[in-house]
């Protein structure tokens, strides 16, 4: 089922689909590489084309051991896609999959790797935007790193920048991932190099713990907490870790360390981490909104296997046959809609065997939690104002939006 695209690849064989299109194994003139085939849908919108062509310099300017570098971007006739260098191994989605959680060691590698890719990144005026563990690839023909990890890369660079669309995403929606968003586009800012360090500390907190610090239930309930809550300790994790995660999720985006600083930071911790089994952790229940009220908890959207609260990037974008559903495109929330009527529903996550929440002593702990709530949310008002302005002014007669993502590469 070999196909030609454009005049010097052949795509042979899928690899594997996203919200966005499909990956191929292909052949170029220079040996084997994976292409992304962009939807068909995408790829007749001649903005997208246009704006393809744009960001031609950016997406194939980036080289570094820890980022997929693309290779090509071809557009013939329908089709539309990025020639990306091929990584012979797995996505760190599946290595979690499989292993649930990983030991620290292997899981600061990892992030530490992901920070120098993303450290080239911002230095080149590039943020992803989308950082996840389905976008990190692990090589696994190279050599082992600490833990037994295997080089990560970052891939899908530009990818959520190309996609956004005046059209499709207005400048009062969301695009990302809702587990992975930093408060500040919840909030309707424009996304910077902090957005990425926010999403990679997310990524490594899943890493660690096996689920991520403010995902479960409604992907509005996920916007809400992070802007509203706290991250709640790791039991077992080493201070000096903890203290790291908690910088780079600080609500106030420079408060967040950069890339690359970060990744210096996290390979110093290696050596104190080196043998550490993984964190004895258990998944923490989403707690039920109001469970005093008798209200029932958010509901979570019922449209196929949704495994993390989201829904597709662009309408008409749930692939398939694949279960990583994981974009969003939403509207800013409102400041009420945010704070949700002072309500937390944060996930406490448990010591292997504590009890659940529910308990005497977590309604107490819950009810406090919400008191800190109800202040936070006196600040929060002030601070989602610009986000209510654009929500409120959504309707198709208000004037365009500003496409910050529309110019040149977003600066860091
Ligand atoms: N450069 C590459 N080399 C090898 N495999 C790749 C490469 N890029 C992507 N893949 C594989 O192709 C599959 C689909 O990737 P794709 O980037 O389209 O989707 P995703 O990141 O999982 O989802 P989404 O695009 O919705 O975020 C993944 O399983 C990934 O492992």
């Amino acid at each position: 089922m070999a196909r030609k695209i454009g005049s010097r690849y052949t795509a042979h064989q899928i690899l594997g689909r996203g919200s966005a299109g499909t990956v191929w194994l292909g052949e170029g003139p220079e040996g084997p590489v994976a292409i992304k085939l962009l939807r068909e849908d995408l790829s007749s919108d001649q903005e997208l084309v246009g704006r393809f062509v744009q960001e031609r310099t950016a997406l194939l300017g980036l080289e570094h051991p820890n980022v997929v570098s693309v290779r090509d971007l071809v557009v013939d006739g329908n089709d539309l896609a990025l020639v990306m260098d091929l990584v012979r191994g797995t996505d760190l989605r599946t290595r979690l999959d499989r292993e649930r959680r990983l030991a620290p060691e292997a899981a600061v590698a990892i992030a530490a790797d992901v920070a120098d890719g993303l450290a080239a990144a911002h230095a080149a005026g590039v943020v992803h935007r989308d950082v996840k563990p389905e976008n990190v690839l692990l090589d696994m023909q190279g050599p082992l790193g600490p833990g037994g990890s295997h080089r990560a890369l970052l891939t899908d660079f530009g990818v959520a920048k190309l996609i956004d669309n005046p059209r499709r995403t207005r400048a009062t929606k969301i695009i990302g991932t809702p587990d992975y968003l930093a408060p500040e586009i919840v909030e309707g800012l424009p996304p910077r190099a902090s957005v990425d360090i926010y999403a990679l500390a997310t990524v490594l907190y899943e890493l660690l713990a096996g689920f991520t610090p403010f995902g479960g239930g409604h992907p509005g309930a996920v916007l809400r907490r992070h802007v509203t809550e706290t991250v709640v300790p790791l039991p077992g994790i080493p201070d000096e870790l903890w203290q790291l995660l908690v910088q780079c999720l600080a609500k106030a985006p420079a408060s967040r360390l950069r890339a690359s600083e970060l990744a210096a930071r996290l390979r110093e911790l290696l050596p104190l981490l080196a043998g550490m089994p993984p964190l004895d952790v258990d998944e923490p229940d989403v707690e039920p909104v109001r469970e005093e009220d008798g209200e029932p908890e958010e509901p979570v959207p019922s449209a196929g296997p949704v495994r993390r609260g989201a829904v597709p990037l662009v309408p008409g974008a749930r692939p398939s046959d694949s279960n990583r559903d994981t974009h969003t495109s939403m509207r800013v929330p409102a400041p009420d809609e945010l704070a949700g009527g002072a309500h937390g529903t944060a996930r406490a996550p448990r010591a292997a065997g504590a009890p659940r929440p529910g308990s005497a002593r977590n309604r107490t702990t819950t009810r406090r939690r919400r008191l800190t709530l109800a202040a936070c949310t006196v600040a929060l008002v002030t601070a989602v104002g610009v986000g209510t302005w654009l929500a409120t002014s959504s309707d198709e007669d208000a004037p365009p939006p500003q496409d910050t993502k529309n110019s040149a590469p977003t600066s860091p």
